[in-house]
């Protein structure tokens, strides 16, 4: 990893976290099926933002809501990634750490349908 390498000066470092951070959104969104339905209605939210004229308080809620949606799905993707590199055989533990990531998702995204919800309704 020529990340740690001290001679790499620090914007190089800083560059190159950015790339592979990029690279891992880019992966997750050609792979996951979730992960690019949540782009999808995000995208469909913002083009809505703009037709109804949302506020900045309604951007703000709105932006929150889309960020913490992706970084979540990103976050769950990355556990699943480790579980399997971990154990292809049927393990409990394996399960249940797949299961509560992918929990957190749907908490997320329910609360999220919920508040885009009361959000689009006080413009229409
Ligand atoms: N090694 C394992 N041991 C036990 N259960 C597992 C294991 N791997 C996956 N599972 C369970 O099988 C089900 C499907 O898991 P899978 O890895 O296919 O992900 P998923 O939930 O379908 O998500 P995605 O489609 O986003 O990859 C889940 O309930 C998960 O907990």
């Amino acid at each position: 990893m020529d990340l740690k390498d001290p001679k790499t000066s620090e914007w190089k470092r800083f560059y190159k976290s950015f790339k592979f951070a990029w690279n891992g959104i880019f992966q997750t969104f050609k792979s996951e099926r979730n992960f690019q339905i949540h782009v999808y209605i995000s995208s469909l939210m913002i083009i809505l933002g703009f037709y109804l004229k949302f506020t900045m308080f309604d951007w703000v809620v709105i932006l929150f809501l889309i960020g913490g949606m992706l970084a979540l799905e990103l976050m769950n993707t990355a556990i699943e990634h480790v579980v399997d590199l971990i154990t292809e055989d049927y393990n409990p533990i394996a399960k249940a750490a797949k299961d509560a990531a992918a929990g957190a998702v749907l908490v997320y995204a329910i609360l999220s349908v919920i508040i885009g919800v009361i959000l689009l309704l006080r413009h229409i």
